[in-house]
């Protein structure tokens, strides 16, 4: 290896590899901010078409410009048929995510622009991207339960359509809006694992659904997004309150992960978490289904004690673990939480794409190619050599 910053090993931790306008995450306090925004602020008063509206174009935008952007939005609700034909040819136990990233690239077919100069076209490809992985996640779910395809409504936002495709039902006022919620919280969150995947797909100059594609395949795994599938998993695994001491102390022994709790960056309490978990409890109720958040609440405060007695080191909630019970609570099936987080990452993983590729943060773009330290065989002092097949 040539001279390189030994940075090896660590996951790239405390390392910034990038400067960005899109999203501060001060970790120490537990703080969250969409382009100068603090989430709780967001989540509040915004809807997830503002919130995607401030990512992509760096504010939020006046009552005109929400509406051009809400009817942008709603024309490419109708993507090509044929990504539904090909959905079609698939089995039906197939992983909605798997789904998920092998349709995105599709997508490009109603896309003329891609592939032309302009940071105009890779907007039009990032609302075309936002309005399909909804209508993608919620087809595939119809699909595989043989059911019919539920066609856009575009009197409808676009949670409260997302959750009407689903089901082919129009969602009530408050369902709608805590969905609404729920993907303003997922939208960002700076250089997380997906993000950084689209961005260093975008710096090679791969076009915008190449990078997403492969940002949906970061997000499955089960230490990122997948991670509110197992949380679910986990929280029917235990089925009451009385068993979650025994499951801890398992999980803890063995070595295994409480899935929901831990954070790369925050060193407190996500503040996503902070707001899902009343909304879980609300939702929770009204299906008449309380269990879920109950069992969470009390797993929070034993899997922290438990924790902390065993490694001397503090764990907190991050966004994983509340929104599991939420979007159980809300019908939402549960290998489809983290397409539904894909769904609203990807307007994050847009920004990012558009901040990387026209370089709105620094001062030109750059291909990410870090090094490795070789640690390999040499067979001596100098490279190996090459022996016929017969003489190895
Ligand atoms: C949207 C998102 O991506 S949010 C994250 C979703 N992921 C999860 O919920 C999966 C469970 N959590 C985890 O695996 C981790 O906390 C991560 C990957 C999220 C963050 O990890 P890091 O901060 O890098 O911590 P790291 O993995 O080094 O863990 C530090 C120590 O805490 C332990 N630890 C971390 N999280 C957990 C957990 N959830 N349960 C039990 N132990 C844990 C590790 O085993 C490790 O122990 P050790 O020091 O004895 O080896
Ligand atoms: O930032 C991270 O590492 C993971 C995360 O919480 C997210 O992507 O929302």
């Amino acid at each position: 290896m040539d001279e390189c910053l030994p940075v090896m090993n660590t996951g790239l931790r405390g390392v910034a590899v990038a400067s960005s306008k899109i999203c501060d995450v001060r970790g120490k306090q537990g703080k969250l901010i969409y382009r100068g925004f603090l989430i709780e602020d967001l989540a509040q008063n915004a809807t997830f078409e503002e919130v995607c509206f401030l990512l992509l174009y760096e504010r939020l935008p006046k009552k005109a410009e929400l509406e051009d952007f809400q009817q942008s939005l709603k024309q490419k609700r109708n993507i090509p048929e044929n990504i539904f034909s090909f959905l079609k040819t698939l089995p039906a136990d197939t992983n909605p995510m798997d789904v998920l990233q092998m349709a995105t690239p599709l997508l490009v077919q109603n896309d003329l622009t891609v592939g032309k100069p302009g940071i105009e076209n890779t907007l039009y490809s990032a609302e075309n991207l936002i309005s399909g992985l909804a209508i993608i996640t919620a087809a595939w779910d119809r699909i595989r339960n043989k059911q019919e395809i539920i066609p856009p409504d575009n009197n409808l936002s676009h949670a409260a359509n997302f959750l009407y495709m689903l089901k082919g039902k129009i969602p009530d006022d408050e369902t709608a809006r805590f969905f609404d919620t729920s993907l303003v919280l997922h939208a960002e969150h700076s250089f997380n694992a997906s993000t950084f995947t689209a961005r260093q797909v975008a710096s090679t100059k791969a076009h915008i659904y190449a990078a997403i594609s492969a940002a949906i395949g970061s997000l499955s795994g089960s230490l990122h997004g997948g991670a509110n599938v197992r949380v679910m998993e986990m929280l029917k695994q235990i089925g009451s309150v009385d068993k979650i001491d025994g499951y801890i102390q398992n999980i803890l022994n063995e070595g295994g992960l409480i899935m929901g709790l831990g954070h790369a960056v925050y060193q407190t309490d996500d503040p996503r978490a902070i707001i899902l978990a009343p909304m879980s409890q609300r939702m929770g109720q009204i299906a008449n289904q309380p269990l879920w958040y109950e069992l969470s609440r009390e797993l929070e405060k034993k899997g922290k004690n438990a924790f902390k007695a065993k490694k001397q080191k503090q764990i907190f909630c991050n966004v994983d673990f509340y929104s599991a019970s939420f979007f159980h609570a809300i019908g939402i099936a549960m290998d489809l939480f983290t397409p539904v987080f894909a769904v609203s990452r990807v307007s994050g993983w847009s920004a990012h794409v558009i901040e990387e590729q026209f370089a709105m943060a620094a001062p030109k773009p750059t291909l990410y190619r870090p090094g490795a330290e070789y640690i390999g065989d040499y067979c001596g002092p100098d490279e190996c050599l090459f022996t016929d097949m017969d003489e190895r």
